[in-house]
């Protein structure tokens, strides 16, 4: 006392520590007491359910991506249509949505606002304000710009484009079929659909299948520097050379989309008829010369433009070019592995595409090319993308609670407060709910999303693209390249998968070859060697080695 009295800015210190500490205590306190009234898994009182969150770490991969867990806990605990996980203070309390109705409410009738952990995450490598997390008239602004870039007509037209870029991977393909070693797959499929967004959006070839280009090695570098949520290491956590990685490689991406964005103003300054295919690049400059000068593009336009605008269209297409390949190309790789392991699955798609193609398989690109709508008439194909996509999910909902925003427990009736926490539409709990696809829940069978099977499955339980208005913008297109991709390989071409040789591929020089941590114990979820990690978005385990043979 007689010390504190003589020093009175440890006295100070002192006092603000212990005030400090009280507040947080209390409000640890009552957050507990709050969350433990939640439907959920068994909750401690002081730990919440890190403890359940240890046990899992334990007996699951350490590298398995944060969306399995709930899908583990519904089906391990039982549990029902909501419920709260609630990692705090080491994560966030999220009330997770595994339910139908639920989800359409969530996402169509109260359309909830996207979760700020959404933004944060997706910062380094799109910029705070980007389509995916914009919201309100902002949002709708950007959202109604860039529609038509992804209507039917549109992406038909693109079709040959498509066909095109999909032609050098399987020329890639065959390459890698000749060297006989095996290669991850991910890198030669992520390098075929950020060639084909580049296209799409900015009428832009990367050319990135056939040599190095700077704007996706930034990318891709930038990936590597994102925060991994699975990791507990403080020196992952945090680095202090991360934020300056991001910035380094936030300005390369800028930089590059900037030039790209001022040659094609150049080219509209200088050419007076426009008979060039209008992409996401031209319908963003129409907007701007619509709200900056009444459609005139005048010099002083043309030279300097809105820096607040210029902002969001490069950030724009720096979200449409990350959400436009990562869940395209693990699908195309995720799909392509399945089959591999299902030879009766495989044999029903290659005489699908006999039939509609012809039996050789080396002039189903020109009959693509010249009669885009053939695609329509892929229904056990669009099956087998549609499995794939079950289970394994690319993508979820994380959206926001908010104090005025309630969810009705459909078991208890209960209204439970969402303020404060996160909710998350979690697709993946309901892709792997046995009292939606019954018991053979977890193999891959893409008859059951043929009639009449799929006739008794609610159409919202199945959600891989979300729904509501802040559903995916790119998801025709999506379903485009990939069925382009299974018509002109699965014929061609024979997988097989190489797990076991992955320390053939060590040091191979691809993103993956740095990710050796995590490697040791179970390596499995569901029996499943190729479960996702996080790496930026959901991606097949270390990159999906493989093995291919030409077949004819
Ligand atoms: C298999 C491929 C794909 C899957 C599974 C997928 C899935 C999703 C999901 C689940 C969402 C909602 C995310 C959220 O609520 O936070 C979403 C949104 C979005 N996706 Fe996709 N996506 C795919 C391909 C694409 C493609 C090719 C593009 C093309 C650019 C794209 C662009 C976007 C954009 C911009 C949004 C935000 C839309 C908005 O909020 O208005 N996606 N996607």
């Amino acid at each position: 006392m007689d010390y504190l009295r003589a020093h009175p800015l440890a006295a100070a210190i002192l006092t603000i520590l212990v005030a400090y500490f009280t507040r947080a205590t209390v409000r640890f306190a009552h957050h507990r007491k709050r969350m433990g009234k939640y439907p959920g898994p068994p909750y401690h009182w002081l730990w919440g359910h890190l403890l359940i969150l240890g046990e899992y770490r334990k007996t699951k991969p350490i590298r398995m991506h944060g969306h399995y867990l709930p899908a583990l806990l519904a089906e391990d605990y039982s549990l029902g249509p909501v419920f709260l996980f609630d990692t705090y203070p080491a994560g966030p309390a999220i009330l997770i949505i595994n339910d139908a109705d639920l989800a359409h409410d969530v996402s169509t009738v109260q359309v909830y606002p996207k979760s700020h952990l959404l933004g944060d995450a997706l910062a380094p490598v799109a910029g705070p304000e980007n389509l995916v997390v914009m919201e309100g008239t902002l949002w709708k602004k950007w959202r109604t710009i860039f529609n038509p870039a992804f209507s039917m007509t549109q992406l038909m037209s693109l079709v040959p484009l498509v066909v095109d870029s999909t032609g050098v991977f399987v020329d890639n393909l065959d390459k890698l079929a000749s060297k006989n070693e095996p290669f991850r797959l991910e890198e030669p499929a992520t390098y075929l659909t950020i060639d084909i967004i580049g296209k799409v959006i900015l009428d832009h070839d990367f050319k990135s299948q056939t040599a190095k280009n700077e704007y996706v090695d930034a990318m891709r570098a930038q990936f590597t520097w994102l925060r991994d949520h699975t990791s507990f290491n403080p020196l992952h956590i945090y680095s202090p050379i991360r934020p300056i990685a991001n910035l380094y490689y936030t300005w390369r991406m800028r930089r590059y989309l900037g030039k790209l964005l001022d040659t094609r103003l150049a080219a509209r300054a200088g050419s007076t008829s426009n008979t060039r295919q209008r992409v996401g690049i031209d319908l963003a400059l129409d907007t701007y010369f619509a709200d900056y000068s009444q459609g005139k593009e005048d010099e002083t336009n043309l030279l300097k433009m809105d820096p607040k605008f210029r902002q969001h269209v490069i950030d724009n297409f720096r979200i449409l070019l990350v959400a436009g390949h990562d869940t395209t190309s693990s699908t195309v790789a995720y799909a392509l592995y399945r089959l591999s392991r299902h030879p009766s699955t495989l044999a029903k798609l290659r005489a699908e595409h006999d039939e509609i193609f012809g039996p050789n398989p080396l002039v189903a690109a020109d009959a693509l090319k010249s009669d885009p709508y053939l695609l329509s008439k892929l229904t056990y194909t669009t099956a087998v993308i549609q499995e794939t996509l079950r289970l394994y999910t690319p993508a979820t909902s994380l959206r926001e609670g908010t104090p005025n925003l309630f969810i009705k427990d459909p078991s208890t009736s209960n209204m439970l407060s969402t303020d404060g926490l996160a909710v998350w539409i979690e697709s993946v709990c309901m892709n792997r709910s046995r009292e939606i696809w019954g018991l053979d829940v977890h193999d891959f069978r893409p008859e059951r999303f043929l009639s009449p099977e799929i006739d008794d499955v609610d159409p919202r339980a199945f959600r891989p693209f979300e729904k509501g208005p802040r559903n995916c913008i790119g998801q025709e297109l999506a379903m485009l390249e990939i069925k382009i991709a299974l018509v002109l390989v699965v014929r061609l071409f024979d997988f097989k998968a190489a797990y076991d040789e992955l320390d053939l591929l060590k040091g191979d020089g691809t993103l993956w070859a740095g990710s050796e941590q995590g490697r040791q114990g179970v390596q499995e979820v569901w029996g499943d060697e190729a479960y996702q990690v996080l790496y930026a978005t959901a991606k097949p385990r270390d990159g999906m080695p493989m093995r291919v043979k030409r077949r004819v």
